[in-house]
């Protein structure tokens, strides 16, 4: 790809790089930020999911202006939050965290919010934030055993992971289902293109689907 900007992932995320490839951009460095993800007291959603992808986005910007061969890339970076009204779900990393967090889920509405920042070769900040909205059926209690026997909601916002035996707890979407997954595919190819990185799609279909 001679010619092609620099781009920098600033994310540790396997589902935000592969999601990435999957739109056809494959990242020159990822540079994951270890940024304390604690909501602060009373902070919303929406607040909440911008303040940490922009924290993700200075982190790794500060790594990168170090780097001779990265300097000037584009950098991405992003934050998924799932949330019940005004209420943040935890990111579950215990068993008892995602329990709580599918009873709070079970037959109800609840909101996934991606935000993503992208700093520009001019250091320019652009921020998006994508809401979706998920209706789960009711998961009984061996449901939710169940599914904490899988594992799958190791370190996933919400204590699921949609991609994966969550996705048959789906009765309704609303929105973007890349924003789930923690990437939100329409909003980013359009942010970069905006900005002037060439999205191709020319040589996709690589793996024969
Ligand atoms: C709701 C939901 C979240 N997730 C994941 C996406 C994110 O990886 C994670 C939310 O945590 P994030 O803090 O957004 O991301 P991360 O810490 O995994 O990665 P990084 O900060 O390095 O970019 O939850 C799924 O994979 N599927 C889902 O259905």
């Amino acid at each position: 790809m001679l010619g092609r900007p620099k781009f920098v992932l600033a994310s540790g995320s396997p589902r935000r790089l592969s999601l990435l490839n999957q739109a056809g951009i494959e990242p020159d460095a990822l540079r994951p930020a270890d940024v304390d993800e604690t909501p602060k007291r009373g902070e919303l959603p929406r607040a909440c999911a911008n303040r940490l992808a922009r924290a993700k986005a200075d982190a790794a910007l500060k790594s990168v202006q170090l780097d001779d061969e990265l300097r000037g890339a584009f950098i991405l970076s992003a934050d998924t939050v799932v949330a019940v009204g005004r209420r943040i779900l935890p990111k579950a990393n215990l068993v008892d965290e995602a329990a709580q967090c599918l009873r709070l889920l079970s037959g109800r509405n609840h909101r996934v919010y991606t935000a993503i920042t992208l700093v520009t070769p001019r250091e320019a900040f652009r921020q998006r934030l994508v809401e979706t909205r998920v209706r789960f059926k009711r998961l009984s209690e061996d449901d939710i055993q169940a599914y904490i026997g899988s594992g799958e909601w190791r370190g996933k916002a919400g204590g699921y992971a949609v991609q994966g035996i969550a996705g048959s707890f789906v009765v309704k979407m609303v929105g973007s289902y890349s924003n789930v997954v923690g990437l939100p595919l329409y909003e980013t190819t359009t942010l970069l293109g905006g900005e002037g990185f060439p999205i191709r799609f020319g040589w996709l279909n690589a793996a024969g689907i």
